[in-house]
């Protein structure tokens, strides 16, 4: 709601000012699926609503039809009355701002009808459509008989969908049957004549095709954007399209809530999803969830950040947010008020103190998209499975002694600037460790070869230059700092768990995992978080900035060495 307040409860309000209230932008994306059921939870509604979250949405889900299913097949679908369906719809509109919806199976013409007829009035910014037809089983989840229906939807919905074969029937008219796709520039062609008849952006899929690549590609009458991927080698499978439509639904509404005025970059957001969906194909297998096609892993990356932070608890950190947390709720508990998280202008209200709480963790979890799309790297996939060039990993091993050098004198710096002798003391151990660091590289592994002493790359300029930029605020420069701590640590956890007898990397890989240097990240963590509680909201501001932009530089800093991007 953006509107003024003419309520009777606004006319009571003590102050002038609440009469004339500005709605306040929500913490997270409000976004509903509309869809059906899954109870292994690795398709349907259940997928929607994991993903939801894990991109950092708020969710929430109105069922349209019970699906009796597993990992290995459909056994029966049960479909409320329609009027349930309008009923769940309008508890929902008549509650809450919808940021973005994703519609999914919608089984026959009265849903479809009744979701259509509901769409018109609440008109959320973004609405998805996976034109969900048969389930990876074999199954029909959808009425042939709906088919022109889904159709017809395609033409009042921002994005739609397909794999090639939903795409061959969307295309296909009630006359003239147009046949699956066999290659990616038949499958573009189907797409691109989807989107001049429908006028909406079409979101190809190329899961179904052969080969090591998995393209996708965003199409709309006058342009194609194509996404390259990587196809991994895996059965974990089931709910996929679930998965990439929710979280595009998610990323989408996340623009809108950071610049509202702005036009949806479908590209940008299918870059994120996809680099997400990577990752969560890969750990899927590790669930051990079900005997057929079974469940992406939505918070892969979550739990290796949980991971991260809990395995050294010894530090107090995780202790200290969850114990602070706790006493908030008690105080809201105590005070008869709910926890305020119905409605983001009473919890800010309620807790004008929120942004200083838990800083840090938050600012990580605002960078689950960006450590997904790290995780993805060839840089990175090549380190951890073995396959990555001699020659690329000796550029990154000298640029990084590069970065080491500079970014001493940097931790040097904060060791200036601490506040307390104990924080004095531990950016002067982090500089001294820095550069041992940078010794070792040299002695142990780069040599007097001159082509490992090469000049700092573009990518390794910009970063050093961001951290040295940040150097007169000491908050802003522990946030800049922290990013190398963390995602270090973190992207350590998976490289460590890649080891193994005859790894071509396998020294380098096995020097993760120390835990003096999560012990390091943890007590950072605690600096920058006591940083961030000491100062005012602008200066949290510029941390904020600081931090994500050294996560983005951390990001380009792994990425070089394979692109090339940045290089010279
Ligand atoms: N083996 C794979 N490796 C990498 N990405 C994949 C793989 N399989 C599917 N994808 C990706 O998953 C997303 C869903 O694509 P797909 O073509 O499988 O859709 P779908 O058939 O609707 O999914 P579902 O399996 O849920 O029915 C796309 O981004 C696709 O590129
Ligand atoms: C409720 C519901 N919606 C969608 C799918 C498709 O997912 P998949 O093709 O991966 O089985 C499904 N199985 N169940």
């Amino acid at each position: 709601m953006t509107d003024t307040v003419t309520s009777p409860a606004a006319a009571l309000a003590p102050h002038p000012a609440a009469s004339f209230v500005v709605a306040p932008t929500p913490s997270a994306p409000r976004v509903l699926s509309i869809a059906g059921t899954d109870p292994t939870g690795g398709a349907g509604i259940q997928a929607d609503l994991k993903t939801i979250g894990a991109l950092g949405g708020y969710g929430m889900a109105v069922v349209t039809a019970l699906v009796a299913q597993n990992t290995r097949g459909v056994h029966s679908v049960h479909v409320p009355d329609v009027g349930f369906l309008v009923e769940q719809l309008d508890a929902v509109s008549d509650d809450v701002a919808i940021d973005a919806v994703k519609l999914g199976m919608l089984h026959s013409t009265p849903l479809i009808d009744a979701v259509s007829d509901w769409l018109e009035p609440v008109r959320p910014a973004i609405v998805v459509l996976d034109p969900v037809m048969v389930a990876t089983s074999g199954d029909r989840l959808l009425d042939a008989a709906a088919e022109q229906a889904v159709r017809e939807l395609c033409r009042r919905v921002d994005l739609v969908t397909p794999n090639l074969a939903e795409l061959a029937v969307l295309v296909s008219t009630d006359r003239a049957h147009v046949a699956r796709p066999r290659t990616w520039s038949d499958a573009i062609a189907q797409a691109r004549h989807l989107a001049t008849t429908t006028g909406t952006t079409v979101l190809l899929k190329g899961g179904h095709l052969d080969g090591v690549d998995c393209p996708d590609a965003i199409v709309t009458a006058s342009a194609v954007d194509e996404v390259p991927g990587r196809r991994i080698a895996t059965t974990n499978t089931h709910g996929t399209g679930c998965s990439l439509s929710s979280a595009m639904a998610t990323l989408a509404a996340e623009q809108l809530r950071q610049a509202p005025d702005e036009e949806v970059d479908w590209v940008a957001a299918l870059r994120a999803a996809k680099a997400w969906l990577t990752g969560a194909l890969e750990h899927g297998a590790a669930l051990l969830v079900g005997e057929g096609n079974g469940p992406l892993d939505h918070f892969h990356a979550t739990r290796a950040a949980l991971r991260a932070v809990t395995a050294h608890e010894d530090a107090g950190l995780a202790d200290a947010g969850l114990a602070d947390a706790g006493l908030a709720d008690a105080e809201r508990g105590a005070a008869g008020l709910g926890d305020g998280s119905d409605s983001p202008a009473l919890a800010a209200a309620l807790d004008p103190d929120a942004d200083r709480r838990d800083w840090a963790a938050r600012q990580w979890t605002a960078t689950t998209a960006l450590r997904a799309e790290v995780d993805a790297l060839d840089f990175l996939v090549g380190l951890r499975d073995g396959t990555l060039d001699e020659s690329a990993f000796r550029w990154y091993l000298a640029q990084d002694a590069l970065y080491l050098g500079q970014y001493a004198r940097v931790l040097a710096r904060a060791s200036a600037l601490a506040p307390t002798a104990d924080e004095q003391e531990f950016w002067a151990r982090s500089a001294a460790s820095a550069l041992e660091e940078e010794a070792s590289l040299h002695r142990a592994r780069l040599g007097d070869d001159p082509d490992a002493h090469p000049e700092p790359s573009a990518t390794t300029l910009a970063y050093v230059n961001h951290l040295a930029a940040a150097a007169d605020s000491y908050g802003e420069l522990v946030a800049a700092l922290l990013p190398c701590f963390w995602l270090y640590s973190d992207v350590g956890i998976r490289l460590a768990a890649a080891n193994r007898e005859g790894h071509p990397f396998g020294d380098w890989l096995g020097a993760y995992g120390d835990p003096a240097f999560a012990a390091a990240t943890a007590e950072a963590i605690a600096i920058v978080d006591r940083a961030a509680a000491a100062t005012g909201a602008a200066e949290r501001g510029r941390m904020r900035r600081a931090f994500a932009r050294s996560m983005q530089h951390e990001r380009d800093f792994f990425a070089v060495p394979t692109t090339g991007i940045g290089a010279a």
